[in-house]
């Protein structure tokens, strides 16, 4: 049976191979969540990319821009790391260039493999379809926090394990750790994540309600890929 298998960390991503594997890159809190939901209101092309100075660059491409460090936007960028910036009268037709503090340096270090996906409760069902129809092994790469685990990508991969059941092994104990813990906090997501660390950095800078809509399953069905160097949504 085809594996499935989760990698904590982006720093971890050499323990693992990407031969003959679909990747799900999960930043939840946010960047994840932000680009599908850019891609759900009509955004043609995100570009992530690791460097700031670079993504402001990309302005004069025709790109609009998009940057957050330990959550805050540098001055002069077209949205900041929160979904609700991403509505449909500012994306619509757009190329977003996008550097964020975990997300986007999770992407670029899993390019390489033959599928890459972006994933969030958001489009949950449109990720578990393509591992359904994906025929060889899976791999949840959680963004987590500047090189450390977090809570809110692991139940995420716990939770594309749990949807999988049945389809895909579990490969070690990462992914049964991740799958683990899921299925106690699947009840109440908002109550699992209450005391982590990534959700008191949102409340300390007064970004409550992006908490909630980050937690939220299957409000979009869009599957950013990574095609040709940048992420699209097949049409
Ligand atoms: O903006 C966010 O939510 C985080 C910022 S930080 O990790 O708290 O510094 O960035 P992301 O790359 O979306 O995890």
């Amino acid at each position: 049976m085809r594996k499935i298998d989760v990698c904590l960390s982006p720093d971890l991503i050499h323990l693992y191979s990407l031969e003959n594997t679909a990747v799900v890159v999960v930043d939840i809190f946010r960047a994840t969540s932000c680009m599908v939901t850019a891609f759900a209101n009509g955004a043609q092309e995100i570009l992530p990319v690791e460097d700031v100075d670079f993504c402001q660059s990309k302005k004069a491409e025709g790109y609009l821009i998009s940057a957050e460090r330990n959550g805050i936007t540098p001055a002069g960028f077209d949205f900041d790391n929160s979904p609700f910036s991403y509505q449909v009268e500012k994306v619509k037709g757009s190329k977003i260039c996008v550097t964020t503090t975990n997300g986007t340096v999770a992407i670029r270090r899993a390019e390489k493999a033959p599928l890459l996906m972006v994933g969030a409760f958001l489009n949950l069902s449109k990720v578990v379809e393509a591992l359904k129809n994906w025929e060889g092994d899976a791999l949840v790469l959680c963004a987590g926090w500047k090189g450390k685990p977090n809570l809110e990508d692991t139940l995420f991969a716990g939770c594309v394990i749990d949807e999988l059941n049945g389809h895909y092994q579990v490969a070690d104990d990462a992914a049964l750790m991740a799958w683990q813990n899921y299925n106690i906090a699947s009840k109440d997501l908002q109550t699992a994540v209450k005391n982590s660390s990534h959700v008191n950095r949102l409340l300390k800078l007064g970004i409550e309600k992006d908490i909630a809509f980050c937690l939220e399953k299957d409000k979009y069905a869009v599957l950013p890929i990574w095609l040709s160097g940048k992420l699209k949504v097949e049409s």
